[in-house]
């Protein structure tokens, strides 16, 4: 039976890759599907990992309907096995039923990845009805972490280097420090004190205090 399953875990916790890997492992036995995506921070219609793969991918935007899209692959005589959707969390729940849809109707396997909350904690729409339609869900098992050590759970957002609460919810980018905006993966300890990695350490700036501050 096919599923709907969701693929869940925080920035940088390795889900682009998880969705190059199932693409690749479904294509080599023989198995037809779709790459999907929305707002790479790689490009348009891109998929990228932060590994180094990279693949095209069609972009879904608003007007994206995926009933419509595959209705129109199968009347072309291709076949649809299973949808690969990264950025998942960017899809609308209208489109993320139309995806249920699929699995149910067309016995079509659909595998969404995307993280669950935003900067301030709160559910992205999409990514809220997965959890409410998805058969299953899996957390990611590679662990990103907090500077702490411990598990990250929480997406931070900072703007020239300073955590924020308040902003809209989507703004594409990277964990990578320097932007003017940025994310940090924290766990939920430090994302409710705001305590980034750099404002730790203009706390306790010797590393060997760092304990002080946890
Ligand atoms: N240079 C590297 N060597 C090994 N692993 C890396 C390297 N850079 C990134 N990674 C791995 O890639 C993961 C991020 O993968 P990616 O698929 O881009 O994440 P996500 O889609 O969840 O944001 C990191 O958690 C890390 O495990
Ligand atoms: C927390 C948060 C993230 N985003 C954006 C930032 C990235 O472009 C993607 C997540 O991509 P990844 O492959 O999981 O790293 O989402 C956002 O727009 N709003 C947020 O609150």
């Amino acid at each position: 039976m096919a599923e709907l399953v969701f693929f869940s875990g925080t920035m940088d916790s390795g889900k682009s890759t998880l969705a190059l890997q199932t693409d690749h492992n479904h294509r080599a036995r023989g198995r037809q599907g779709l790459i999907f995506t929305r707002d790479d921070r790689a490009g348009v219609a891109r998929l990228s990992s932060r590994l180094g793969l990279e693949v095209q991918a069609r972009e879904v935007d608003d007007d994206t309907d995926f009933w419509e899209v595959i209705g129109a692959e199968r009347r072309q005589g291709h076949l649809v096995d299973y949808l690969v959707c990264d950025e998942a969390q960017f899809y609308s729940p209208e489109q993320v039923e139309q995806l249920a849809r699929l699995v149910d109707e067309n016995e079509i396997d659909v595998f969404a990845f995307g993280i669950t909350a935003d900067f301030r904690t709160r559910l992205f729409p999409g990514s809220a009805r997965l959890v409410e339609l998805a058969d299953r869900i899996e957390v990611l098992q590679v662990q990103s972490l907090c500077w702490c050590g411990a598990r990250a759970t929480h997406n931070a957002r900072t703007v020239d280097g300073v955590m924020v609460v308040e902003g809209d919810q989507v703004v594409v980018g990277d964990v990578a420090a320097g932007a003017d905006v940025a994310y940090e993966v924290l766990c939920r300890r430090h994302h409710m004190r705001r305590m980034t990695a750099d404002a730790a350490r203009r706390l306790a700036p010797a590393s060997d205090t760092m304990l002080d501050v946890r």
